[in-house]
């Protein structure tokens, strides 16, 4: 297993090219399948769980390439004959739920493995089986699998309110609807770009999806979709870990490349309170670190609020912030195990219910640390960088999981990031 070894205390000077965005990818690539010719994805990073749909995809008998150069994905829906995503691969990535979507849509059956818990705690599928079932499929439970099916083959469509707003949900539900014989409304439905990249796209292929970006999505469903070229977004989650890397780290002097403030909801307004300096141009953002950092809480909320995918690099940040900081998740309560890693650095936070309370300035001191997810584990990167002395952050795999190349970027401006593997 990799880990990383920091020498911690350098500013972070250059630029920084972000890459596509790993959740808008994965529900294009199971778009890939509802088509009637191949798709090519542009934009589609080089991770691990890229790596693990694509082995999603193929199981379906479709077939996937990926020119990792281009950072170009093909899919290629031609062989579709088995109507499966099993558990093995399921239970590694929770994003092979959208087969279940993609699937019902292209044939009208699909046998999906119910994703377990995660990490931090449920997450629950039960608006997705519901949606499901409002467009008028028939959903069994056999032996952990959810077996989804369409009568007759196509789905009639129908109307679903979702309470809470979900990406996931929605996603399948887009997925399901975008080939039904009727109309499909969702209501409540997530505004997240991953969303909104997903219904346009879909729409350059022939579907028909109207309301994109609101909260009410209108899909009339189509016979047939044309294979052609789809469009991944810059990631936004990626976009936003560099920006607080920069204003965290003292003298940081960044600018972030292909990318843009556009995806980036309420952040930027958030950002803006640290003190940075932040320009925005059309394809770049460049950041500052402020002289003083002073407390600014959050709280995660749905697309544009503060996204729960920040709040560990938030909260990390807020360590060196003069004053007082909480930080609250309201979409996912247990997602603070970041929280006693951090104080083994040496930070004053502590965990409420779903809430992290900092209590800064306090400098951070190297030590060996470990998480269990993709975000917190990048904030005990960016606790390292800040830090004095070596930091130790082990199972790095779960930062393979949605950072492509991460130690190669922090490198090249200036960080001192070694990857050791065991
Ligand atoms: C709204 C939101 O911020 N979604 C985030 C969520 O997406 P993800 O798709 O995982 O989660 P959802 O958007 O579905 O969940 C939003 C909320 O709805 C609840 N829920 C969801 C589905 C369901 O069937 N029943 C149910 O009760 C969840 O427990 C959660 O409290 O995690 C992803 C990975 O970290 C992020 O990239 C998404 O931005
Ligand atoms: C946890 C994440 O992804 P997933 O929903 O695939 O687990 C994430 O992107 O932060």
């Amino acid at each position: 297993m990799d880990k990383f070894l920091i020498k911690g205390g350098q500013p972070l000077k250059g630029n920084i090219a972000i890459s596509g965005s790993k959740n808008a990818a994965l529900p294009l690539m199971a778009a890939g399948i509802l088509a009637d010719g191949p798709v090519t994805i542009s934009n589609i990073p080089g991770l691990n769980d890229i790596y693990t749909f694509n082995n999603v995809v193929r199981v379906t008998g479709t077939r996937v390439t990926f020119d990792e150069e281009k950072q170009s994905l093909n899919v290629d829906p031609a062989g579709l004959y088995h109507y499966e995503a099993p558990y093995d691969l399921v239970r590694k990535m929770r994003a092979s739920f959208y087969m279940t979507g993609a699937l019902l849509g292209a044939v009208g059956y699909a046998r999906v493995s119910l994703p377990g818990g995660c990490a931090w705690g449920p997450r629950p599928v039960n608006l997705h089986l519901e949606g499901f079932r409002a467009l008028g499929a028939n959903i069994d439970m056999d032996g952990g699998y959810v077996i989804a099916e369409a009568p007759g083959g196509r789905l009639p469509g129908g109307s679903f309110e979702m309470k809470p707003s979900s990406v996931g949900a929605t996603v399948n539900l887009v997925l399901a609807a975008v080939r039904a014989k009727g109309t499909s409304v969702i209501r409540n439905a997530a505004m997240e770009p991953d969303v909104v990249n997903l219904c346009h796209n879909l729409n350059r292929i022939g579907a028909k999806i109207h309301g994109a970006g609101t909260p009410v999505l209108e899909i009339e469903g189509v016979e047939s979709l044309s294979g052609g070229t789809l469009d991944n977004i810059p990631d936004r989650i990626e976009t936003g870990t560099f920006m607080i890397a920069a204003a965290m780290i003292p003298d940081s002097d960044v600018t972030l490349t292909r990318t843009s403030k556009k995806d980036l909801g309420s952040f930027p307004e958030t950002f803006a309170k640290t003190g940075a300096s932040v320009s925005y141009n059309d394809s770049d953002i460049r950041v500052k670190a402020p002289d003083r950092l002073p407390p600014v809480s959050i709280e995660t909320t749905i697309y544009p609020g503060f996204p729960t995918d920040l709040q560990a690099q938030w909260a990390t940040m807020m360590t060196g912030a003069d004053g007082k900081t909480t930080v609250t998740d309201h979409i996912y309560p247990d997602r603070f195990s970041y929280v006693p890693e951090l104080a083994r650095l040496g930070a004053q936070i502590e965990r409420h219910d779903n809430t992290a309370v900092i209590k800064g300035p306090q400098p951070l001191k190297g030590a060996s640390v470990m998480s269990t997810d993709l975000r917190a584990s990048v904030s005990l990167v960016m606790a390292g960088l800040a830090a004095s002395g070596e930091t130790e952050v082990l199972r790095v795999y779960h930062l393979d999981r949605g950072y492509e190349t991460l130690e190669d970027k922090l490198n090249a401006v200036g960080a001192d990031i070694k990857r050791v593997s065991e």
